[in-house]
């Protein structure tokens, strides 16, 4: 049974949405009847096959996990005296759809009016920037043309010994110097002024991308992954950035350079680059199709690399799961089977490469060969000079570098499409919450009185399955409302609702009988609304950084206040540091009572008129949870309070306790008024205290 859980542990940490199951919830299920625990197995099982339906099949179908899951189910339930991190790992199971990244195929379409939009503010920058590598491109054609005058006085010199040596050669050496200056001039130009407009333009993109993913609904964070987004910030804005450089440096001046040298091959010598032409077909169909072959391979090799790359993102960043349940080997394991199948298929396309390299240099190097003994021949005749010759070698050389960058080019440009494609869309994608409200309450005439009327809800991601149906709730200004029930039943989404990171499907939510969705999201959210949860997140940054998170006009004497309510202040100059210590990332150098005593902090600065407390002492243990639960107190005082409550001791001095059940409100009342109706409230209480003396007695 423990070698089964090992065997899945390490699949916990691509479990994204159990990060958003409070450790209650595993708790509870882990006390739940074993035929529970096998419902809820199968519940996720469909769950998960409803969202990627042929490999949750599968899974179904598999007798082997069948039997694993059942027999984890079962034996978990007898398991699990030490917590409740083996029922994860049970859910984890059963969420366990592909075990390999998913890399989703490229349709982002490449919007071109955008692009342009980006290019706009720096049009004459940029045509400075194609101007120089124009005028490289042709500087380029002309100077073989004079190379080849020089060439040919050195070959007279030597035919025909001369004094006046250097007067011949010093009108065509000096041209040469000056188109050589000019190139280099121009060279730096355009380089400079091209980074300057692929810079300004990638900045301005990046920072609307981000913006765009704050912008977003909660809905598209449920579903999108992390690693994915951070990659449309980081690699694809790079890449559409290089493609975007290359194809006007390299590959304008190729072209040009292609359409110049090849007139200029022409007038030197029209036999010579006839001959050359035969050659022509040759090349492009062998290229071309060899090209496709790397092209494929190539391709193939970067999918795996990103692969290898999602695997170890996930049990970077999931570090604490993935040492918690001895995942280091399995990990380790999963990343070397990435690796080294992004190798082998690397290894490949450095051989396909290594020959096509070699295959083409003979090929060239053939020609310039075939070249030379028609050159000489022709000379022999004298039809060419030694200096047309010359000419002739540098354009044609030319013309060959030219073609190889546009080959080149134009794999870079494709991946650049497809970058760029990708990162407009999400620059383009509109949240699809209505965000126009603009209604706030003014801080004297706002009262607090919170209204639910028939609201109906289902999550956007499981739009079939929902958690509020006709719920209708009325939390009266400065009151303490405690929202009780088994886990599973709707009270966090009760919570999230009225922070609206999402709308309801039907009905309305009302703050002093405002509705909601007319109010101003920022206000709402940033002004009105404090929230503290289960489990508080902190940025890596100081402990007074964190804090002000909460107002970032407030001054000192302000957040030591607020950390003096929440209880922090005492602890906070224990360090060696006090207020300036930093937390490392996610507060993870404090304990978990220290953080949620800042997160309160953060929360009293605000100074919001109703407090939503969302399971906020849930995660601690009971001597942190006493001091929290002050701080708490003295927090809630004189506001209007949303306590949503696992355990009923979290529930404070609530003056209404709401008992929820399967999203519907079953009992409400005073903790004394339904202690005496004998019902749902008081089997929790005794499920409650049983569960406690279990636990102490197993202690
Ligand atoms: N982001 C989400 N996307 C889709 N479904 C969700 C999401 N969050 C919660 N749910 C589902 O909504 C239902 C209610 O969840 P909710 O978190 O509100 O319950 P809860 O009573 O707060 O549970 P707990 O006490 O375990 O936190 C559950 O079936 C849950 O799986």
């Amino acid at each position: 049974m423990w070698q089964l859980m090992q065997m899945n542990s390490c699949q916990l940490v691509r479990q994204r949405l159990l990060t958003n199951k409070s450790n209650v919830y595993f708790t509870n299920l882990m006390k739940s009847k074993p035929s529970n625990i096998v419902k809820r197995y199968f519940s996720e099982v469909k769950t998960s096959s409803e969202k990627n339906a042929k490999p949750g099949l599968l899974l179904l179908c598999s007798p082997w996990k069948l039997c694993t899951g059942v027999s984890l189910a079962l034996g978990a339930r007898y398991m699990l005296s030490s917590g409740p991190a083996y029922c994860k790992a049970l859910v984890a199971h059963s969420r366990v759809i592909q075990r390999r990244p998913n890399i989703e195929e490229d349709t982002a379409k490449f919007d071109w009016e955008k692009f342009f939009s980006y290019l706009k503010p720096h049009k004459w920058l940029l045509v400075a920037a194609v101007a120089s590598a124009l005028v490289v491109a042709f500087l380029n054609v002309f100077i073989p043309m004079l190379l080849g005058e020089v060439v040919n006085v050195l070959a007279r010199q030597r035919n025909n010994p001369s004094a006046n040596f250097m007067e011949e050669i010093q009108i065509p050496a000096l041209k040469l110097f000056g188109l050589y200056l000019a190139q280099a001039f121009f060279t730096f130009m355009y380089i400079h002024l091209l980074s300057q407009v692929g810079e300004r333009v990638a900045a301005q993109m990046k920072q609307d991308l981000f913006q765009s993913i704050l912008d977003q609904d909660m809905s598209f964070f449920d579903q999108e992954r992390t690693g994915e987004l951070v990659n449309r910030l980081t690699v694809d804005v790079q890449d559409f950035k290089s493609s975007f450089k290359q194809t006007i440096s390299s590959g304008l001046r190729a072209s040009t350079q292609i359409i110049g040298s090849s007139v200029s091959l022409l007038v030197i010598s029209p036999q010579l680059t006839g001959l050359t032409l035969l050659c022509i077909p040759s090349v492009v169909i062998g290229g071309t199709f060899i090209g496709s072959l790397l092209r494929k391979l190539s391709r193939e090799a970067q999918t795996q690399v990103e692969k290898s790359t999602l695997v170890a993102e996930e049990a970077i960043s999931n570090m604490r799961t993935v040492r918690a349940f001895a995942g280091e080997e399995n990990e380790a394991q999963l990343f070397a089977q990435e690796c080294n199948a992004a190798a082998a298929l690397s290894m490949e396309l450095g051989l396909g490469i290594g020959l096509f390299q070699a295959g083409t240099n003979l090929f060239l190097n053939g020609m310039v060969l075939g070249t030379m003994f028609m050159g000489g021949h022709l000379m022999s005749t004298g039809q060419m000079s030694a200096g047309d010759v010359m000419a002739f070698l540098v354009n044609a050389q030319t013309v060959q570098r030219s073609v190889a960058q546009l080959s080149l080019l134009f794999g870079s440009v494709v991946k650049g499409i497809s970058a760029g494609g990708r990162v407009f869309e999400y620059i383009n994608r509109k949240p699809v919450m209505d965000q126009s409200g603009t209604a706030v309450i003014k801080y004297h005439e706002f009262h607090g009185d919170i209204e639910f009327k028939d609201v109906s809800f289902a999550y956007p991601s499981r739009p079939d399955a929902p958690v509020l149906k006709n719920f209708n709730l009325k939390i009266p200004a400065g009151k303490t409302v405690a929202i009780v029930g088994t886990s599973g039943n709707g009270k966090s989404t009760i919570a999230a609702l009225l922070e609206r990171f999402y709308d309801v499907n039907s009905g309305q939510i009302t703050i002093d009988g405002v509705d909601i969705r007319d109010m101003d999201g920022k206000w709402l959210r940033g002004r009105a609304l404090g929230i503290i949860s289960q489990e508080p997140v902190l940025f890596a940054s100081s402990v007074k950084e964190n804090i002000r998170y909460g107002r970032p006009d407030a001054s000192d004497a302000e957040i030591y206040r607020a950390a003096q309510t929440a209880n922090a202040h005492e602890f906070i100059l224990g360090f060696p540091e006090g207020y300036d210590t930093l937390v490392g990332e996610r507060g993870m150098s404090l304990s978990g009572g220290q953080k949620q005593r800042i997160a309160i902090a953060r929360a009293v600065l605000k100074n919001p008129p109703v407090l939503i407390l969302d399971e906020a002492t849930s995660a601690l243990d009971s001597a942190s949870e006493k001091v929290v639960q002050t701080a708490l107190e003295t927090a809630a005082k004189g506001r209007t309070v949303l306590v949503i409550a696992h355990r009923l001791s979290t529930i404070m001095n609530s003056d209404i306790i709401v008992v929820l059940n399967k999203g519907n409100i079953v009992e409400m009342g005073t903790h004394n008024e339904l202690k005496k109706q004998k019902g749902l409230y008081w089997n929790l209480i005794k499920q409650q205290d049983q569960a406690a003396q279990e636990t102490s007695k197993s202690l």
